[in-house]
């Protein structure tokens, strides 16, 4: 976790920006050029068949670019949700792709929100999202090692046991990635599971706390943090503060603010005591802050992209504010 929290430590910043894109959250005007776009370059072949995706990825990725513009220097990371690019098929998944690269050339430390895990021989291949794909062929100006994620760390669930999430961490080590196993999530039915009580009297969500705080025990790093998070949701800030005095090893990852019902008083009880320790994620609160003002000028792409853009950095140093305030 070191590269993550020496960039949190050089915005004075804990918190990571979530590029969740749905048709709501993108104005119409930039919706409708990319339709207007895509159809003309189908016109052609007269085969409209990926018209949708083609002008959905267009925009996500448009959208999501003006949000990395509008950030980068104030927050330390994003967090691109995989699932909204996914929904749209490979085109999607190429947008999202476009996104975390994009992100990555900004400076911005990238986590992707793929919530992934499965027996060991598919998780070792999902597990190329951290360590890219390696091949030697006999053509010289092919590279041995390419990374199509251009992520810095994925999320991972951790249903299956350890087995499941291990391909992640040996492919995370050696290219200095990181990894946020869920603990505690942020959602309404997050109880129904994690918090039944085992034989012993611990939860299931303290139980899982453990075993990652085990793990991180003799590999931390500079800042005294292994390279297995926690993602620890806002929403259950008593949950959140049994962990961290259970996890002294382990850094959190905090969706639940904003949109979700967070706040900045609930997370500061899971910040170590020098009040760092974390990241805390906003989504919508921040991508959807343009839809708090009045449209009126927001009469073209570039007009809609600019208040998309100017609204989503005030919301970012707003959140920043009230983190710190919390914190100190
Ligand atoms: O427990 C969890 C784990 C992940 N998430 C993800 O974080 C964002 C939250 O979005 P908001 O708009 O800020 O609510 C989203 O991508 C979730 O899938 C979470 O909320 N809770």
């Amino acid at each position: 976790m070191d590269r993550l929290i020496d960039a949190i430590s050089e915005t004075h910043n804990p918190s990571v920006v979530g590029i969740d894109p749905t048709p709501q959250l993108i104005p119409q005007a930039v919706t409708a050029s990319m339709v207007e776009d895509a159809y003309g370059s189908m016109r052609q072949s007269g085969d409209y068949t990926d018209l949708v995706p083609q002008a959905m990825a267009m925009s996500y990725f448009l959208f999501g670019q003006a949000i990395i513009d509008a950030v980068a220097g104030i927050v330390p990371a994003v967090k691109p949700q995989i699932a909204m690019y996914e929904a749209l098929g490979a085109i999607g998944v190429s947008a999202y792709n476009q996104t975390c690269r994009y992100a990555q050339e900004q400076g911005l430390y990238v986590i992707g929100d793929i919530k992934r895990a499965d027996i060991g021989t598919s998780a070792a291949h999902y597990a190329h999202h951290l360590s890219g794909i390696s091949a030697t062929l006999p053509i010289p100006e092919a590279p041995a090692h390419t990374d199509p994620w251009h992520e810095d760390a994925v999320t991972v669930n951790p249903y299956l046991g350890a087995d499941a999430v291990k391909p992640f961490l040996d492919a995370a080590e050696p290219h200095d990635k990181d990894v946020f196993c869920l603990v505690h999530t942020s959602n309404p039915s997050a109880t129904q599971i994690q918090d039944l009580q085992l034989v012993n009297g611990q939860h299931v969500y303290e139980h899982v706390g453990m075993l990652v705080d085990q793990q991180n025990r003799n590999t931390t790093g500079l800042h005294g943090y292994g390279r297995l998070g926690a993602v620890v949701g806002a929403t259950y800030p008593a949950q959140g503060r049994a962990l961290r005095a259970r996890m002294p090893h382990t850094f959190f990852l905090i969706p639940g603010y904003g949109a979700q019902g967070g706040t900045a008083t609930d997370i500061a009880a899971m910040a170590d005591e020098h009040g760092s320790g974390i990241i805390v994620n906003s989504s919508r609160a921040i991508i959807g802050a343009w839809k708090r003002r009045d449209h009126t000028t927001m009469r073209n792409p570039d007009e809609a992209l600019a208040v998309v853009m100017a609204c989503a950095r005030d919301a970012a140093i707003d959140m920043r504010d009230n983190l710190r305030a919390a914190l100190t």
